[in-house]
């Protein structure tokens, strides 16, 4: 819609036949955003070719565990001269890549990683696509490519930073939806408004240890990629990982809740491989390790909340 509205055609890959041809023929995605009409000079494929060969920019906007696959499938489809965007938001698992890592590694040989950035921060879709105000961050190892992106995306109505620090960009992006589940939790588990500032504030600090840990700049969790997305990703009612703890916290099981949606709480996969990477890399995490015992050893809510209030008395360090 953003893109559309400046003016460029913009050719839209769904895998769902149903999404493609509703968008062929009534200009709807009848799926994900069906009160919209979309415009004109948004056309849809099921066909990858159609949408790749000729154009200037690709932007990858599948859930994180999938960017992989279809890098693989676009990478022969590609001149070389394309610029690659991610707004994927997640470490892959096993190899504990961020997406433009992931990228810049599949498209080797194809595409130079300056040529690949990602455009993140707190931008529910339900509200961009909606022209509501929306501020975020572009970046890419190369400040010419960072550039290009904020140009290329930004409106009167989303206003594009540029952020030179991609690894706390895409650290804080991926992190922030375990400590929207945990959110959940306590916001389904009645925990109170004192519970969710505690999170919000101490999930931050374990984002800000990964993060430096892996050389990312301190600035960046101040920011938009930072407490910003993790304000939204906490509070909103549109966040998916929210809801995913919520209902959790409100008694139901991760299984069935996964079962029940129709679209991706990364936030489930992120908690693994983030909970694996943390134990490695020797970074402590704990409001993240309970949420992978909640999701996946059965641990209750109730005792989680009471393991991390009862740790050994510590003085509030950020690092
Ligand atoms: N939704 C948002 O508000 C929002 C905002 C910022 C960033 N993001 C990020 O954008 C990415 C996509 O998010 P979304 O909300 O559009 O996700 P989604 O769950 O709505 O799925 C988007 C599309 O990806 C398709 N998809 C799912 N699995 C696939 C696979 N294996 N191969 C190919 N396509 C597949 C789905 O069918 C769907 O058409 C995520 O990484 C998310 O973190 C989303
Ligand atoms: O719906 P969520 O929880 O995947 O969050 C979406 C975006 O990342 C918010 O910025």
């Amino acid at each position: 819609m953003l893109l559309a509205g400046k003016g460029h055609h913009v050719r839209l890959w769904a895998r769902e036949p149903e999404i493609v041809n509703s968008i062929q023929k009534h200009k709807k995605n009848s799926v994900y955003l069906s009160d919209l009409t979309l415009p004109e000079n948004i056309t849809s494929s099921g066909e990858l070719g159609e949408v790749i060969r000729g154009s200037g920019l690709v932007v990858f906007a599948t859930p994180s565990h999938t960017i992989r696959s279809m890098a693989e499938k676009v990478r022969p489809l590609l001149e070389g001269n394309e610029r690659i965007v991610s707004v994927a938001k997640g470490i892959e698992m096993d190899t504990f890549l961020t997406m433009s890592q992931v990228l810049t590694e599949v498209l080797d040989g194809v595409i130079e990683e300056d040529h690949i950035g990602v455009l993140s921060g707190p931008s529910h879709a339900e509200e961009v696509s909606r022209g509501m105000p929306t501020t975020v961050v572009a970046s890419s190892t190369s400040r010419n490519t960072a550039v290009f992106i904020q140009q290329t995306f930004m409106t009167p109505q989303f206003r594009v930073y540029i952020n030179r620090d991609i690894v706390g960009v895409e650290v804080s992006g991926a992190v922030k939806n375990i400590l929207a589940i945990a959110a959940g939790i306590a916001d389904g588990a009645d925990l109170g408004d004192n519970a969710k500032a505690a999170l919000i504030t101490r999930g931050l600090t374990e984002i800000r240890r990964l993060g430096i840990t892996l050389g990312a700049s301190q600035d960046t969790f101040s920011g938009l990629t930072g407490i910003g997305d993790l304000i939204v990703t906490c509070t909103s009612q549109h966040s998916r990982n929210r809801n995913v703890g919520y209902r959790i916290g409100k008694g139901e099981k991760l299984d069935d809740i996964i079962t029940s949606m129709d679209m991706v709480a990364e936030g489930v996969k992120t908690t693994k491989s983030v909970y694996e990477w943390s134990r490695i890399l020797n970074v402590t995490m704990p409001i993240t390790e309970k949420v992978y015992q909640v999701l996946f050893e059965d641990v209750s809510p109730q005792d989680a909340v009471y393991e991390l209030m009862t740790r050994e008395p510590k003085e509030e360090v950020i690092f």
